[in-house]
């Protein structure tokens, strides 16, 4: 008898909160690439970002629990216990803890837009797949980006997103889905300014 290999979608990101972006995005992956579940790797620190005004993990963490609410995305702190920083490094190990799972990692366009400043980006493409959603302002800048041009030749169509979390990497594919303009620096800056406009005394942490 042959056992099935659970497919597994990788959501890195700061979730400085999560919000319905990364919701959206998680709920397209599942149905788009017909998979088991959505992991979301809540990053301690992303290596590009100031940990100026990033909330505490503990506090992202159940923030982003509070967003999922749904029985197949698993909030995680994975790259905490690895104890990893880098997106190649958390892949490595986590391609090598669970054999038997297949993996594809998932981001938004503005991620890929700015890959080619990531350690070790080209590895990471010959890790796993690679599941791109568009996201409001950030497609041209995505696809015309040095990463979508040097892998071009290695993406899928989108009517094959199915098959993706199967193939052989380098493979990665451009979703595009209902479309959120929602993003963590947005809420941080209403949560700092009030609604009215005017400054509130308000630490800049997830509620
Ligand atoms: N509205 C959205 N549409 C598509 N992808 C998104 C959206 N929001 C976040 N993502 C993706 O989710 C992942 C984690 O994002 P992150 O936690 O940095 O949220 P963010 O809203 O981009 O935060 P910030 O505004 O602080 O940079 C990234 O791959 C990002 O591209
Ligand atoms: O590995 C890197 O060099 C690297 C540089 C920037 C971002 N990342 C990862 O990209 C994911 C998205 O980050 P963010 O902050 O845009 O949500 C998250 O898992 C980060 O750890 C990784």
């Amino acid at each position: 008898m042959t056992t099935i290999a659970r497919k597994i979608g990788i959501l890195g990101g700061s979730f400085n909160p999560a919000h319905d972006g990364h919701r959206d995005i998680s709920l397209a992956a599942l149905a788009y690439l017909g998979l088991d579940e959505v992991w979301w790797l809540v990053a301690p620190q992303n290596p590009l970002k100031s940990p100026v005004g990033m909330a505490p993990l503990d506090a992202r963490l159940a923030e982003a629990q509070r967003v999922a609410n749904h029985p197949r995305i698993r909030v995680s702190d994975l790259e905490l216990r690895l104890g990893t920083q880098f997106t190649a490094d958390t892949l490595k190990k986590v391609v090598r803890k669970y054999p038997h799972y297949r993996f594809v990692w998932l981001m938004g366009a503005d991620n890929l837009a700015g890959m080619h400043r990531w350690k070790d980006w080209q590895q990471i493409f010959h890790l796993v797949p690679i599941a791109v959603f568009d996201r409001p302002t950030y497609t041209y800048r995505a696809l015309a980006a040095l990463a979508a041009r040097r892998f071009a030749c290695f993406r899928a169509r989108e009517q094959a997103a199915r098959t993706l979390v199967t193939s052989q990497p380098p493979a990665w594919t451009f979703v595009h889905h209902r479309l959120n303009p929602i993003s963590a620096t947005e809420i941080r800056s209403k949560r700092l300014w009030g609604e009215s406009g005017s400054r509130v005394a308000k630490p800049a942490t997830p509620r």
